[in-house]
């Protein structure tokens, strides 16, 4: 096995056709250490969001070659890709709770979309992650009854749920406070240095810079920084 979780070569992106056509990542190379934790910095508009969801196996690669945990995803099948996002951990700004299930429902729910695991065992790894994230006393709340930085918390439980291989975040921290943003990107840490999970994180949060292993600055479309921290 490399020690690369991901390798990104010479990958360009576009979007629109025709006179709308517009470049948005230029010739990109990255290459992300297993159980490292990443961020990927710059202005808006310079490619951050593209560069991630190219990498989760969200788009298409079009230019260039990505590849994830050893595969390669340019021109491969979307199966594949399904396949391979069942490795995945996302969060988003959007955290996309259920409203009509509980905090524990909304982060059993990350582990039945994979089909993972004896169900049995689900309430207790969700429990366990809540309680690590903070929310050990909000079990059984629903989302409307959540404040905002909760509800977020909720997502990334449920994002980490199942285990995953890679975990890609655009903004976890955004809707959180200092404390419970900085417990949060040391969990991602943790499971690094634990169980090998890989993070790649979008984010303009400078309270948490300090603990990634890499900071990758991206500016139109192209990487202008890269910053490995030892
Ligand atoms: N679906 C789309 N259709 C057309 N252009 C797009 C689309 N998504 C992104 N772009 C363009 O691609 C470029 C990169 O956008 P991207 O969202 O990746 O930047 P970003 O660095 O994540 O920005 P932000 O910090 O504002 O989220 C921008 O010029 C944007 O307008």
């Amino acid at each position: 096995m490399t020690d690369a979780a991901i390798d990104v070569r010479g990958l360009d992106h576009f979007f629109g056709e025709g006179e709308a056509r517009k470049q948005a990542l230029f010739d990109v190379n990255l290459s992300v250490r297993r159980g490292s934790l990443t961020i990927l910095m710059g202005p808006s508009g310079s490619g951050k969001t593209t560069l991630l969801t190219l990498m989760g196996c969200l788009r298409e690669v079009h230019g260039g070659s990505i590849r994830l945990l050893e595969r390669e995803l340019f021109q491969s099948e979307e199966v594949t890709r399904i396949d391979m996002r069942r490795r995945l951990g996302f969060i988003f700004q959007a955290h996309n709770l259920h409203a009509s299930l509980t905090a524990r429902q909304n982060v059993i729910m990350g582990l039945q979309v994979h089909g993972r695991g004896v169900p049995k065992r689900h309430a207790a790894a969700a429990d366990h992650l809540l309680d690590m994230l903070g929310l050990g006393e909000r079990l059984e709340y629903l989302p409307g009854n959540l404040s905002g930085g909760q509800k977020q918390r909720v997502a990334i439980a449920r994002a980490l749920v199942s285990n995953p291989d890679i975990i890609f975040a655009d903004e976890p921290t955004a809707a959180l406070d200092k404390i419970s943003g900085m417990a949060a990107v040391q969990l991602f840490r943790d499971l690094g240095r634990t169980r090998g999970t890989t993070t790649v994180m979008v984010t303009h949060d400078p309270r948490i810079l300090d603990l990634a292993d890499r900071i990758v600055t991206l500016e139109d479309g192209r990487i202008v920084q890269d910053n490995v921290r030892t």
